[in-house]
């Protein structure tokens, strides 16, 4: 049955859902990688498919951006359409010197300037993971596929543009590799519902060196990621 965002029927979504935050990389990635996939939503173009890869079946819907976007679609799936594992496939900024543009990054944890999640926990401060069945999943692919992979602590911000001129430092102290906009919050989520949840991430910009893929690149070019999740998941 339909929810306010989704107008797929109950049974539409596989148990895996990968999830951009660009409703058109859904598309790009159903068309690209699964068989016989189809739109199974389409509210405010926030597209959603289910297909197969490989004989498995699988999904891939937009979140659009910023964790309140994401956490409506992800409370949705996994409350009414039965979904148990949600993978977030994003772009991110590198806040380290060694992690380069284009680089995979795969987040174990999330910190935020968010309030979302301390609203869930009662005002307390929530440790965002990801299922670590699931990085062990994807470490273990990616050495199979002899492909590098970073793994680490990303940030989840509130704020694309504007943050204090001060946050950079502070993250690259703390050894964050990269900023991005909804991992804490999935991860949240995940933990309430009793779901799995993972990120990978594929550096789209540098905030050091301010170095940056169009955004043609940003919905197309991201198939080491999307290789790896699909062969992971
Ligand atoms: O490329 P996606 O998955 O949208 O992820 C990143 O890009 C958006 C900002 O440009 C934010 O959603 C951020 O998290
Ligand atoms: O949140 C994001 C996503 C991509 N690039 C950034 O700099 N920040």
């Amino acid at each position: 049955m339909s929810t306010p965002h989704i107008n797929a029927t109950t049974d539409a979504f596989a148990p895996t859902c990968l999830l951009p935050g660009d409703p058109l990389r859904a598309k790009f990635i159903a068309e690209t990688y699964l068989d016989d996939a189809e739109c199974v939503t389409d509210v405010r173009n926030m597209l959603g498919y289910t297909g197969t890869y490989k004989g498995d079946r699988i999904s891939v819907m937009g979140t659009g951006m910023g964790m309140p976007s994401c956490a409506i679609y992800a409370t949705e799936l996994v409350r009414n359409y039965g979904v148990k594992r949600l993978i977030r496939i994003g772009s991110c900024g590198a806040v380290q010197p060694e992690v380069k543009l284009n680089d995979v990054i795969l987040a174990n944890s999330a910190s935020t300037d968010s309030n979302m999640n301390r609203q869930r926990f009662g005002g307390l401060d929530f440790a965002a993971c990801a299922t670590p069945r699931l990085v062990q999943q994807f470490l273990n692919t990616a050495d199979a596929n002899q492909q590098d992979i970073a793994v680490g602590q990303v940030f989840s911000t509130d704020s694309f543009y504007d943050s204090p001129a001060s946050r950079i430092e502070q993250l690259q102290h703390m050894g964050v590799l990269a900023v991005e906009m909804e991992a804490a919050a999935l991860y949240a989520i995940a933990a309430q519902y009793k779901v799995q949840a993972a990120c990978l991430l594929t550096v789209s910009d540098h905030l050091l060196t301010q170095e940056s893929l169009p955004s043609s690149a940003r919905q197309t070019s991201f198939n080491e990621m999307v290789e790896l999740t699909l062969s992971a998941c």
